[in-house]
């Protein structure tokens, strides 16, 4: 399974200043939107192109377009909205399906509790977008329910991935692609991300308890 950890300067000084431990609720969004654009830009790499000749300033003209590309953006909620903007920013087009999935603070494991996909999924590639891949039950759960649906090519885009996550997925599922702002060292005895960024949906939505 590909796994593309972005290593471009911006990307790794956007992501230093998300470890900040009391970053406000404004930086840490934005900072979500930045390196999810970034990181987007990575993922579109791959995009085939095609020649079109359109009218210019001076007469024909021959240009590059990207050449019918269905996408569908997925954020798994609640984390993945926070990323969803900056996606679109770059894919304006994109129809945006929507996954719910909490992680069940005890077991760890992925509960869902709401799908929603657009149509015609065997032809889009699918971005699935969530800030943290910890154990990859959320993700994997994901991508079960996507394939499930139909759908065939898959990438997953998130900002901080452990060993832990990226093992279980690469099991679960080695034709995803993986595109990620860090790799980090371990998941904790709860299941965090260490160093990682904490708890991202409470820090996304303000929800974090002084
Ligand atoms: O790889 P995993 O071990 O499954 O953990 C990662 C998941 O945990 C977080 O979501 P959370 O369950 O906290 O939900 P939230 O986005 O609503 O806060 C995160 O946004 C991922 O979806
Ligand atoms: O470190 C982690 C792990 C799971 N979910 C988060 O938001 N952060
Ligand atoms: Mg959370």
């Amino acid at each position: 399974m590909p796994v593309i950890e972005v290593r471009h300067p911006l990307v790794k000084h956007k992501i230093g200043l998300m470890r900040e431990g009391d970053i406000s609720t404004k930086k840490f969004r934005e900072l979500t939107a930045e390196i999810a654009r970034l990181l987007t830009y990575e993922a579109c790499r791959d995009f085939e192109l095609e020649k079109v000749t359109i009218d210019g300033w001076a007469g024909p003209v021959e240009i590059d377009q990207i050449k019918g590309k269905k996408v569908t953006v997925v954020p798994i909620l609640r984390a993945g909205l926070g990323m969803l903007d900056g996606v679109l920013d770059l894919i304006p087009n994109a129809k945006v399906s929507v996954v719910g999935i909490a992680r069940n603070h005890d077991t760890l494991m992925p509960e869902s509790y709401f799908e929603r996909f657009v149509g015609q999924l065997d032809e889009r590639l699918a971005m699935i977008i969530d800030p943290m891949l910890a154990t990859g039950g959320s993700l994997i759960a994901t991508i079960d329910m996507l394939k499930r649906n139909g759908c065939k090519h898959i990438k997953a885009l998130v900002l901080v991935a452990a060993p832990e996550g990226i093992k279980a997925l690469k099991a679960a599922h080695p034709d995803v692609q993986l595109y990620t702002a860090a790799i980090d060292s371990h998941l904790n005895e709860v299941g965090y991300i260490i160093p990682g960024l904490g708890d991202a949906g409470d820090k996304i939505f303000g929800t974090k308890e002084a």
